[in-house]
């Protein structure tokens, strides 16, 4: 209601207003209201529009409910501010030694309406109360902490939903290595540090040490020699390029097993923010951009829940394995990602120019790409919200029907990469004929990719493969969003063991691709029922270009041009999602 009033509340005016003014408080007492026990009550001081007024403050497990202002009239009257928007609260002593005074400071960040749009994003709102009715200030002190400890009792942590989704919180006080990266985006990334989340982390009692990166994989160095005892999670403010260090520094650690345990957080600052908007849609917040994405991330940093997230193992022939969270482009999406790096100057809008410009002159990728489906056990712990394999032109291959939901597919002789020919073994057999792609995993820090056989090797038999040949786009997504506002799978969550994967055959249209990505806007990509577009869940998945020349990206970033293949690890890092996805 009238939020905005009360957050015109200053410290120095509450101040002014206690030195003239009497507070009554009431012991801590316990009763039921509306449904919500009372824990507080009590009456404070504040002041609104530049006059000193009385207030009733009710503080129940819900909600802290101001009342008032006393005397009358001033036209707001009640106002609830419900705990799960509050970040943190603090109480204090005034700075003047003679005011006997202590002030309690709440941090709320509720959802209001966006101007001329039915969105909502969350904005800062501070309200501070003065308790003067004693003449020994730390008598105030401690009734003021009282109320400010039982405020962040409440406020705390959303609670993880009881449907075995396994979560938890970071610990308090938390320590954080947070990093920044000074030249993400349009080269703001600090100098929103410095307006929004310095602030924002102070508020919540998250003690954070801030460390600008110099250069490229600066940060992989930093994490891959870091003493972890030394931290509760590790934090990036940029694009989604310097988590992927982040993570693959962890990851190639002679500690991997525990350094990927730590929890890692994302704050938007580069001109893509695909997680980060993940983890905004994850919360089930409306669309939000920009500052408003930053501050609805940074709300839920403070909130502190972790999630598993999936990573996914890439192989290429000749560079080391790599760990992915975010996606695998080849054609038109790695295109547009990489060459509109020119138009970084323009934030987010360098992707519309640079789809625009690579529509103008349309390529056609050649190239194989096969995978192994998703089966039951891909979801064996959650409920499979859509069948497993959608195909907008209802096929896989011109041959083949699409696996039915649950089914191992079983499909002799067409899985040949390289012209190998596999007998009909069934799932298991052909597993225990085949062995772990033990090549790439051995040597290397990391879990083994149980699924992956070297990329010199035939596929697994139970592996489809695709009949077309000639491609616009190939991709595979394991969030939500491509981008702040590409939502290519909007029912991926965090932790599923799920690959999305996407192609659109060649022979589309300038215009129908152009629809596709406008309806990626809106997360209504399948609705488009495009029949060049094919999208199926799978596990593990190999592309081997014909194309001489091309772009293949891993998270926005370039990987070796060659055959590349995936492994999805459920699960294997931990994610400050704020929520439960
Ligand atoms: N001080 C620095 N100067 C130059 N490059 C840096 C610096 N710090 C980090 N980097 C590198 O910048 C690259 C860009 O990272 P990131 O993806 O996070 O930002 P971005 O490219 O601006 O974001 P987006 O991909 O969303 O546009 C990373 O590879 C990282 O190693």
């Amino acid at each position: 209601m009238n939020e905005r009033k009360s957050s015109r509340l200053s410290l120095d005016s509450v101040r002014l207003a206690l030195r003239m003014n009497e507070r009554k408080t009431q012991p801590e007492r316990c009763s039921t209201r509306g449904g919500c026990t009372v824990t507080l009550y009590g009456e404070f001081l504040t002041v609104t529009r530049n006059r000193k007024v009385r207030c009733e403050v009710t503080l129940t497990d819900k909600d802290l409910v101001v009342k008032g202002p006393y005397p009358t009239p001033f036209r707001w009257s009640k106002v609830v501010l419900n705990l799960k928007d509050c970040i943190g609260c603090r109480a204090y002593r005034g700075g003047d030694t003679a005011d006997p005074a202590a002030y309690l400071s709440a941090y709320f960040y509720p959802l209001k309406r966006l101007w001329m749009s039915s969105g909502m994003s969350r904005q800062r709102v501070e309200h501070c109360f003065g308790f003067n009715t004693l003449q020994d200030p730390s008598a105030n002190l401690e009734e003021a902490e009282k109320w400010a400890r039982i405020i962040r009792e409440r406020s705390g942590r959303p609670q993880p939903h009881g449907d075995g989704v396994r979560t938890n919180e970071l610990p308090r006080p938390c320590r954080m290595m947070l990093l920044v990266n000074p030249q993400s985006g349009k080269g703001q990334a600090l100098s929103l540090y410095n307006r929004h989340i310095q602030q924002m982390l102070n508020e919540a009692g998250v003690q954070h040490t801030l460390i600008i990166t110099e250069h490229q994989n600066h940060a992989r160095e930093l994490v891959r020699e870091a003493d972890l005892s030394q931290w509760d999670a590790m934090v990036i403010m940029s694009g989604d390029g310097l988590l992927y260090e982040v993570i693959n520094g962890l990851l190639t650690r002679p500690d991997w097993e525990e350094a990927v345990r730590i929890p890692v957080g994302i704050l938007p600052g580069g001109s893509g923010n695909a997680l980060a908007a993940s983890i905004h849609h994850y919360s089930g917040g409306s669309p939000v951009f920009g500052e408003d994405l930053l501050i609805s991330c940074g709300f839920l940093l403070c909130k502190g829940l972790v999630s598993p997230m999936d990573l996914v193992s890439i192989h290429v022939s000749s560079t080391p394995r790599m760990f992915s969270f975010l996606s695998l482009a080849w054609g038109f999406v790695a295109d547009v990602d990489i060459e509109s790096e020119k138009y970084r100057h323009a934030g987010a809008a360098r992707f519309t120019m640079g789809t625009l410009v690579r529509l103008a002159s349309l390529r056609i990728y050649k190239g194989k790409l096969a995978y192994l489906p998703c089966t039951k056990d891909c979801n064996s712990e959650r409920k499979v919200k859509n069948d497993p394999t959608l195909h907008c032109n209802n096929q896989t291959s011109s041959t083949t029907p699409p696996p039915a939901l649950n089914q191992v597919t079983d499909t002799p002789s067409k899985n040949s990469f390289h012209n190998s020919c596999h007998s009909n073994n069934s799932h298991q057999v052909h597993r225990t004929e085949n062995p772990p792609h033990a090549n790439a995993t051995t040597a290397a820090p990391g879990p083994p990719d149980s699924l992956l056989l070297p990329l010199d090797q035939p596929l697994p038999s139970d592996w489809e493969v695709v009949q077309e040949e000639q491609f616009v786009l190939v991709l595979a997504m394991y969030q939500s969003h491509l981008g702040e506002d590409m939502v290519t799978a909007p029912d991926a969550t965090v932790d599923e063991g799920v690959i999305h994967l996407y192609y659109v055959r060649a022979g589309i249209s300038r215009s129908a691709l152009l629809r596709l990505f406008l309806a990626m806007e809106k997360g209504a990509l399948l609705s488009t029922n495009c029949q060049h577009l094919v999208y199926t869940k799978v596990r593990a998945l190999r592309l081997e270009p014909h194309s001489p020349k091309g772009i293949i990206t891993v998270d926005g970033e370039v990987v070796e041009y060659g055959p590349v293949q995936a492994e999805v690890h459920r699960g294997l890092a931990r994610l400050i999602t704020g929520c439960v996805g």
